[in-house]
């Protein structure tokens, strides 16, 4: 039985893409970003994709992405902040691999996406500021996000950190094999 995927999800900013990438490289697993892989697809950008086709068209890729990803093959994988608001797609990855969610302050993300143009969602209207953006998208989703299972907080931590904290516990997760999907975060949260 091949060993279960690793996947990183959480809100948009939280270091998904990055400390998905540590984690592989420190396990000596492959990675795949589902927007990179996306975009490669598409052969063009995020922002063109949501541009030229539409949300519901990305949000199609990345449904068909997560079925692809339901069973266990021991890879890393990044998502999309959005991937795992639906329901089906957070069951399809959950299937195949353990999900840790990231989440940080909302002023710590603002600060790390200051310069940030390639996420179309936070794009600003008239007067709007980033915190605004994020707090707007953030209330929108949080009940959706409490659904998915392992909460890690990233405010204040390096990705480095943030990685060691998940290997630990994925460790305790294959030691136990004890994960249950539809399990909430952790309560005390
Ligand atoms: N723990 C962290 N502390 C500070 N900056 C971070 C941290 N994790 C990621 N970053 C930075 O924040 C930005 C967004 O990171 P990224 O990995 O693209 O997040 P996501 O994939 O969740 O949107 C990047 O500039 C990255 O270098
Ligand atoms: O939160 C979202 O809906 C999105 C987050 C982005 O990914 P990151 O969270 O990696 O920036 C990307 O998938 C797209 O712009 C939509
Ligand atoms: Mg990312």
């Amino acid at each position: 039985m091949p060993l279960r995927n690793l996947v990183i999800t959480g809100f948009v900013g939280t270091g998904k893409t990055t400390v998905a990438r540590i984690l592989a490289r420190r396990l000596g697993r492959p990675f795949l970003d589902f927007d990179e892989e996306i975009a490669r697809r598409a052969g063009r950008s995020i922002p063109e994709i949501f541009d030229q086709d539409g949300e519901a068209a990305f949000r199609a890729m990345e449904a068909a992405l997560c079925r692809e990803w339901s069973t266990p093959r021991g890879w890393v994988l990044a998502t999309g902040g959005g991937t795992c608001l639906h329901p089906a797609n957070r069951a399809a990855l959950a299937a195949g691999g353990h999900l840790f969610f990231l989440y940080a302050d909302l002023n710590e993300v603002a600060r790390r996406l200051a310069d940030a143009t390639d996420r179309p969602l936070l794009r600003l209207r008239p007067g709007e500021t980033l915190l605004e953006r994020l707090q707007a998208l953030w209330n929108a989703r949080e009940a959706a996000y409490r659904a998915i299972p392992h909460w890690v907080d990233t405010t204040g931590r390096s990705p480095e950190a943030v990685a060691e904290e998940i290997l630990q516990r994925l460790h305790e997760l294959e030691r136990t094999d004890d994960d249950d999907p539809h399990r909430g975060p952790d309560p005390t949260l």
